[in-house]
């Protein structure tokens, strides 16, 4: 992708007609930015994948190659190399049309450049190594302490074999190639009923209001501490019969069968919810594990990527059979990259989200915790999942998509929703101005004229 931007930088830029006149602005930097750091998270995405399963090959293949060495492969690795590169190749053009001309271009891995962003990806995923070393030191200072008696007593006690397991297995976890597959996480945030700021992470009892479903009338309950006579069971009754059935998305169509999904939904606006997530640092959370590395260490601490929420249903999976079976979301725009589901407080039994990537599942089990805590957890759109059986009482999610978005760091971004009145710089401007000989100083040396 290639970006030209004209030299404009003699020219007012606040000035919106001149500036519009020209056909690269900054609002064209930002939309090329925006674009190419989405680019960047798919492609990391789907070479991470691709990485995985070369690794595996290679990892049964003669004499152990190097990354991108194929010559010592034999029929049955080059079979499973050329299915992996064929994945890659769709991955790629499925998530990022028009990045790889599939029809001119014979194997994707016999490009230079694609091999040179494999190999640097590689080098990323497996350059952390300080939390692996410290696991080998225990692991071999553990031995040493235990030689002795492993010499005298034959067979090893079990929490020497308990404890070097344990050891190899964090090792596989925090090191090589799985490591950075983060693809799901999860929190929690407390319930008080006395006001606490913010950054306590507690929350005050969630307020939903809603309209009746011919629109009538606006109703409201608060989703409190479950044993608080605030839950409001007729009106939680209320809130169930007032949703429409739901609905997933199978290619163009919205179909509704209850053996596939069954839950009550309203759509945002149909429903306010005084729970904000971000008020509880959930977007920064997110951030940390789910947006992917950039290429280096340097890049990696440009504060350039950002997510952002957009509330997308309330959704209510109800006893004895409420349930969503295996799926994957359909992403809303280009630059969605997952998805947030936002548990309320509410009792229920059953309903576990069970998130599957690359052979790799996460659970999130509310259920023990749902009268007294808001649960959370997010993961990436391509991740299949599946909510099982609600057997009881009553399931209720704020679903978000999530967005990827750049913050916009440098200098501002035209059109920023700040009142630029409202800036320190505004006021020292404006009583500079007010200063007597300030303009004619300051325009004398813009425009470079000799002061009288
Ligand atoms: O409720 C959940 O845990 C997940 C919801 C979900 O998968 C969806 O709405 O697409
Ligand atoms: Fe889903």
């Amino acid at each position: 992708m290639e970006l030209e931007i004209y030299d404009d930088s003699d020219r007012n830029i606040w000035d919106d007609e001149k500036y519009d006149r020209f056909d690269r602005s900054m609002a064209d930097l930002k939309r090329f930015l925006t674009k190419w750091i989405i680019e960047t998270c798919k492609l990391d995405a789907c070479m991470h994948l691709f990485l995985v399963e070369l690794n595996d090959i290679r990892r049964s293949a003669k004499g152990h190659p190097k990354l991108l060495d194929f010559t010592e492969f034999e029929d049955n690795h080059r079979m499973r190399l050329h299915r992996a590169s064929v994945k890659l190749e769709d991955d790629i053009n499925c998530l990022i049309p028009g990045f790889w001309d599939s029809k001119t271009e014979c194997n994707i891995l016999d490009q230079e450049k694609m091999r040179e962003k494999l190999q640097q990806r590689w080098t990323q995923l497996n350059g952390s190594t300080s939390l692996t070393s410290l696991l080998n030191a225990a692991v071999s200072k553990y031995r040493r302490q235990t030689e002795d008696t492993r010499q005298h007593s034959e067979p090893p006690k079990l929490c020497q074999v308990a404890f070097e397991k344990a050891c190899h297995q964090l090792k596989g976890s925090v090191s090589g190639e799985k490591a950075s597959a983060t693809f799901a996480c999860g929190g929690t945030i407390s319930i008080g009923d006395k006001p606490s700021p913010a950054i306590h992470r507690v929350s005050p009892p969630v307020r939903i209001a809603w309209t009746a479903k011919d629109d009538s009338e606006e109703r409201k309950i608060v989703l409190s501490l479950s044993d608080s006579p605030s839950a409001g069971v007729d009106k939680l009754l209320q809130l169930v019969s007032d949703c429409e059935a739901a609905s997933f998305g199978m290619g163009e169509q919205d179909i509704i069968d209850p053996k596939y999904r069954k839950a009550g939904k309203l759509d945002p606006h149909r429903f306010l919810s005084s729970l904000y997530p971000a008020d509880f640092r959930v977007l920064d959370d997110m951030e940390q594990f789910l947006l992917p590395n950039f290429n280096s260490e340097v890049e990696n601490k440009l504060p350039f990527r950002r997510l952002s929420t957009e509330l997308y249903k309330l959704n209510i999976y109800s006893g004895p059979d409420g349930v969503f079976r295996k799926h994957v979301d359909t992403p809303r725009s280009d630059s969605q990259i997952g998805s947030l589901v936002v548990c309320l407080p509410s009792v229920f039994k059953g309903g576990k989200l069970i998130v599957r990537h690359n052979n790799t599942i996460t659970e999130f089990d509310w259920s023990s915790h749902s009268s007294s805590e808001i649960q959370w957890a997010a993961f990436y759109s391509d991740c299949e999942h599946e909510i099982s059986k609600v057997t009881e009482g009553n399931r209720i999610i704020l679903t978000y998509n999530l967005y990827v978005a750049n913050s916009g760091c440098g200098s501002l971004p035209r059109n920023v929703n700040v009142d630029p009145r409202t800036l320190p710089l505004y006021r020292s401007l404006k009583d500079a101005i007010a200063e007597p000989g300030f303009m004619k100083d300051v325009i004398s040396y813009t425009l470079n004229i000799p002061r009288p």
